[in-house]
């Protein structure tokens, strides 16, 4: 992931770069973790960049990565908006690394769905101002990140879609998932959508409301920087509260049911019929490419 940003750098470790200016202000910091890069210029903007090659798949190693990220710049005051996005080509994310969920032990299932917990909790809970930049297809866990951030921007290319396809995959959206889906498009139109596990190409994603607006795509990041810029124009405390009163009762509900839903999770997924339904799906995966 590539995350990039401005302002007081507070990252400590890793592959820190940080551009002084002649008065000894930092210019920029740069925070290249190996699955996303990060960069937070003077504009207290950071644009966080997914760079997990083949289709950015949400690893325990990225959930873990993009959980950090999040944290480092939540706690960084000089941060007020980040922006996320991918630099690969036509994918934003490919949602959660299936092969996590195949033939794994249940401590490993259990890892990884804490994981999974903990990216959607800090980035749906997050005080700063959240813009997807979708600038290419995402699926599932892909479309719950963009569903978490505050304002979707997709670029109005017809072949990428977005939704949550699990039933596709013959599983089902936990119930986090769904809620956040509710709450960005209405009941009608997620009950109709996650039964049948529908990804919507773009233009019907805007249409159903899951994205904001289209724009092409050259100018998908400059129209992120100015919705930011928009939504940054406010103050801080009365936004966050905002958004805090809108957001709570479905993150409360998971906190209030964590471990039940890891338990869930891991019962659900080490079942042997769930496992040849992912198999299967891989397989298909390999096939439709050859
Ligand atoms: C009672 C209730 C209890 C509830 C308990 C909970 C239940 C479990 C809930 C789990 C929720 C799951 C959420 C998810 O996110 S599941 C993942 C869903 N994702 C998908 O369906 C996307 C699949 N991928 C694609 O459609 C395409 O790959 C994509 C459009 C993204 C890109 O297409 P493209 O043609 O560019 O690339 P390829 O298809 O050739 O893919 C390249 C390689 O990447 C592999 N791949 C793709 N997606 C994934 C993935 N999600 N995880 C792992 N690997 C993936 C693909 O197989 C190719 O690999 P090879 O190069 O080795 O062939």
């Amino acid at each position: 992931m590539l995350l990039s940003g401005s302002g007081k750098p507070q990252f400590g470790e890793g592959n820190r770069e940080v551009g002084e200016a002649p008065l000894g202000r930092p210019v920029w910091a740069a925070v290249g973790g190996s699955l996303m890069s990060l960069c937070l210029p003077f504009t207290g903007v950071a644009t966080m960049k997914f760079k997990s090659p083949p289709v950015n798949s949400l690893s325990l190693e990225f959930l873990t990565e993009f959980s950090i990220s999040l944290e480092k710049l939540e706690n960084n005051r000089a941060c007020r908006g980040v922006i996320i996005t991918s630099t690969l080509p036509k994918i934003f994310s490919s949602g959660l690394d299936i092969t996590e969920m195949c033939g794994k032990s249940m401590e490993h299932y259990t890892e990884f769905w804490r994981a999974v917990q903990e990216m959607w909790l800090r980035l749906y809970g997050s005080n700063m101002v959240t813009v997807a930049a979708v600038n290419g297809s995402s699926p599932a866990g892909g479309c719950l990140v963009a569903m978490s951030c505050d304002y979707r921007i997709m670029a109005e290319n017809p072949k990428f879609s977005i939704g949550l396809n699990e039933a596709q995959l013959g599983i089902v959206a936990p119930f986090w998932f769904k809620d956040t889906f509710v709450n960005v498009v209405g009941h009608r139109i997620a009950e109709r959508s996650l039964q049948l596990g529908s990804l919507h190409p773009a233009p019907e994603a805007h249409k159903l409301g899951l994205v904001d607006e289209l724009v092409p795509e050259e100018k998908l990041m400059e129209r992120a920087a100015a919705v930011m810029a928009q939504w940054l124009a406010l103050p801080d405390h009365a936004r966050q509260l905002t958004k805090t009163m809108m957001r709570k009762a479905v993150l409360d509900r998971l906190v209030a049911h964590r471990e039940e839903d890891i338990k869930n999770f891991v019962t659900f997924v080490s079942k042997e019929s769930i496992q040849k339904s992912l198999r299967m799906y891989m397989e298909m995966l390999k096939k439709r490419k050859s």
